[in-house]
């Protein structure tokens, strides 16, 4: 194929690019303006639907502004139809745009009509004769590639290039993840435009695309109903803070921005965890029967609160002793959670105290008048706040740091051992874990939320008309004003449990999540849809049928839609054929997809070798020196501080490994741009490197329960080159 016809034919599309340019500036250029205009009268006028179609326009501009600052191109896509159906060409892209006339000078991707520009293939062509890819830099056509579909209809058609996908997936991998908007496969765009409804979950093997799909899917739903996501609100939790950011760009290039991702760290309101325990620890911290433990702990008398009252009226004196406090305790508590009790804690304690009050003399002065003489007597009010304060998630996680308290509440739920691993994880004043996150939140459901009263309420009281509420309200607002979050060493949530739904919940690497994890996001996801992606075989968590019965509980009364990926995209043929030998070899129960590329570079396998640190650096040189993209080194646990120190002091590695340096003393995770970083495995969770070097992989193996998962994913990490040094 000549390249004189490529040349015409890149250029003839460029022509019809730059045209939906000068189109997309002069719609953002008019939306703009409307949009200002909206915002004017606005001011003026109250109608909802004037407001909204303003709210609408800004929307629009706002989301051109950002396409325009995209790097990839708004035009992607071309299909060449049956003459006989529409002697037009028509072009897809990441929006729809029309011209003056109200012509469609480019379909959106999402849009039913884009649908067969994933879908035909040469066996069902659905009326498409060639399918062009066009790449481009910025606004320039660099590229088309072609493919003809429908071999009856005779056609003049030039065909051009060797296929978009394989020029896609032999580029060179950089620190993001990228939108495959151009290049989507049927399978893939099956999961993608599924309905939302119930829940969607998608399965397959390592590199099949599950994450950049479910990435897709979320901008398909906000695009076919835009009310309801963005109202409601679409959550993407991912497995690590690494991960996010891997794949952070995906949305705003598909001009999306309504999406909270989240890592797993960080799904809860007003906390942010970012460190691991160890994996014994993870091990204990998400099984179920923490979550008995939780509530067990969440209905304790609160330590240091007092234990007894005793006050005296009418020559009588009132007790309220242990026994009786811990009925009224108990009493309170059968109607709901601890907090939402505070309304009705001084009604309760008053009642208790009221039925001693048996002389004459008290009788007489009437319930009235002793709730009035109660409610000003400052011991009292004083007592009743201190016995029933506001508490908050993180407080009452506290009270779990007692020994004697945690082998009170954990009798018979968490065994002695567990005990110890607990306490020992959370001695020392490091804010919490990953892990701990899951646990403070079902705290959080145990306690509830403080009861905030509403500005009628307020009004009433200040005129005193709320029967009995002047002063029990009173009461609560003491207790509040004593209690003092900003003391605590982790802030407590200020989202409300009401605020936690979602109107879709996309999980990925979800075959990772703990019991405990899985309820945690199944309360944020109580009335939504779903999407769930993941690999059974890549799981890092031990207890499968006590995950697989939370994931159901989460998702209980929801309709279960599958789909299933089967091509890997990531790994060349050679570097997955090694992986998926190993998998077989260990007795993984995996998921085995076809991988199409291939390269005719065969993994390395170095070793056993007397210098390790040598033979490493000879690997990384030799890998960093022939990809162009990221290369990892992933090492154990045990070796993180050692291998980046290794790293830090070769020089031929000074530009690329600048995170190295910052890393030797810590074990964070360098987030940094470099281009050559170490890893632990479950930090190569989700992401893909170009070249990928493996410190002693049978240490990653012996490190956890999980071992042979976790370096079956290492393994499946690189797209061109592997090497094992041992
Ligand atoms: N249709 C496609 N066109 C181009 N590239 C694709 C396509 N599908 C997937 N890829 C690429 O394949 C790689 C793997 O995709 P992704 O990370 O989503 O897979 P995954 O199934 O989540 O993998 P894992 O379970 O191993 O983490 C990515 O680089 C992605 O861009």
């Amino acid at each position: 194929m000549s390249e004189e016809l490529e040349a015409r034919e890149i250029a003839a599309e460029q022509g019809y690019v730059d045209e939906v340019y000068v189109q997309l500036e002069a719609s953002t250029r008019s939306a703009q303006a409307l949009a200002a205009e909206g915002r004017n009268r606005g001011k003026l006028e109250h109608e909802g639907g004037l407001v909204e179609r303003d709210a609408m326009v800004f929307q629009a501009a706002k989301r051109i502004a950002q396409l325009d600052a995209a790097h990839e191109g708004l035009v992607f896509g071309r299909l060449d139809l049956d003459p006989a159906i529409d002697p037009l060409p028509r072009y897809i892209g990441r929006i729809g745009v029309r011209n003056a006339d109200r012509d469609v000078l480019l379909i959106d991707w999402r849009a039913p009509a884009a649908g067969v520009f994933y879908q035909a293939t040469a066996a069902t062509p659905s009326g498409v004769v060639r399918r062009r890819v066009l790449r481009s830099l910025h606004r320039t056509v660099i590229g088309v590639e072609d493919e003809l579909l429908d071999q009856e209809i005779e056609t003049d058609l030039p065909i051009v290039g060797e296929g978009a996908l394989m020029a896609q997936l032999s580029r060179a991998r950089d620190r993001s993840m990228h939108s495959i908007v151009a290049t989507i496969q049927a399978e893939q765009d099956q999961a993608i435009r599924a309905p939302g409804k119930g829940v969607v979950s998608i399965s397959g093997g390592p590199g099949t695309g599950k994450t950049v799909v479910a990435l897709h899917r979320a901008a398909f739903l906000l695009y076919s109903d835009r009310r309801r996501y963005e109202g409601g609100g679409v959550l993407v939790v991912g497995p690590s803070g690494v991960f996010m950011r891997y794949i952070e760009r995906v949305l705003p290039s598909l001009g999306e921005t309504a999406v909270a991702l989240r890592s797993l760290g960080e799904v809860v309101g007003g906390i942010r965890a970012t460190r691991h325990d160890e994996p014994a620890v993870a091990d204990v911290k998400g099984a179920t029967k923490m979550a008995e433990l939780l509530r067990r702990t969440a209905r304790q008398h609160a330590p240091g609160a007092p234990t007894s009252f005793r006050i005296s009226w009418r020559d009588e004196t009132i007790v309220l002793d242990p026994g009786l406090l811990g009925r009224l305790r108990r009493q309170l508590m059968s109607q709901g959670r601890r907090n939402r009790q505070l309304p009705r804690v001084a009604r309760t304690l008053l009642d208790a105290m009221w039925r001693q009050v048996t002389g004459e003399r008290g009788r007489e002065r009437g319930r009235e008048a002793f709730d009035d003489d109660m409610l000003s007597h400052a011991g009292f009010v004083e007592f009743a706040s201190a016995w029933w304060p506001p508490l908050d998630a993180p407080t009452v996680f506290g009270w779990l740091r007692d020994p004697e308290f945690l082998a009170r509440v954990g009798e018979g739920v968490v065994s002695r051992e567990d005990q110890v691993v607990l306490l020992k994880s959370w001695d020392g004043s490091a804010g919490p874990t990953i892990e701990d996150v899951p646990l403070l939140d079902e705290l959080r459901y145990a306690l509830g939320d403080v009861p905030q009263r509403t500005d009628d309420e307020r009004d009433l009281d200040e005129t005193g008309l709320l029967e009995g509420g002047v002063d029990l309200q009173e009461l609560t607002t003491i207790s509040e004003r004593e209690y003092a979050p900003g003391g605590l060493a982790w802030s407590a949530p200020t989202h409300r449990i009401e605020d936690d739904g979602y109107a879709h919940v996309l999980i990925d690497e979800a075959q990772d999540l703990t019991p405990m994890q899985w309820r945690m996001v199944g309360r944020r996801g109580r009335a939504a849809s779903w999407t769930i992606v993941g690999d059974p075989a890549q799981s890092s968590w031990p207890d499968a049928p006590e995950a697989t019965a939370a994931r159901a509980e989460a998702l209980e009364g929801k309709e279960l839609h599958e789909f299933h990926l089967s091509t890997n995209y990531r790994n060349s043929a050679e570097i997955y054929a090694f992986a998926a030998a190993y998998a077989r070899r260990v007795g993984l129960d995996a998921d085995l997809p076809d991988a199409v590329r291939r390269t005719g570079e065969e993994p390395q396998v170095v070793g056993p070798v007397d210098d390790l640190e040598a033979a490493v650096r000879e690997s990384v040189t030799t890998i960093s020196g022939r990809v162009e993209g990221t290369v990892g080194i992933v090492v154990p646990v045990a070796r993180r501080s050692e291998v980046n120190a290794w790293l830090a002091s070769w020089p031929e590695h000074a530009d690329d490994a600048a995170g190295a340096r910052a890393a030797v003393d810590s074990s964070v995770t360098p987030s940094g741009e470099d281009r050559i970083v170490v890893l632990t495995g479950l930090d190569t969770k989700g992401l893909e490197f170009d070249g990928i070097v493996v410190v002693s992989p049978q240490e990653i193996e012996d490190e956890s329960a999980t071992g042979r998962a976790t370096l079956y994913v290492v393994l499946t990490r690189a797209t061109q080159l592997l090497t094992t040094v041992s």
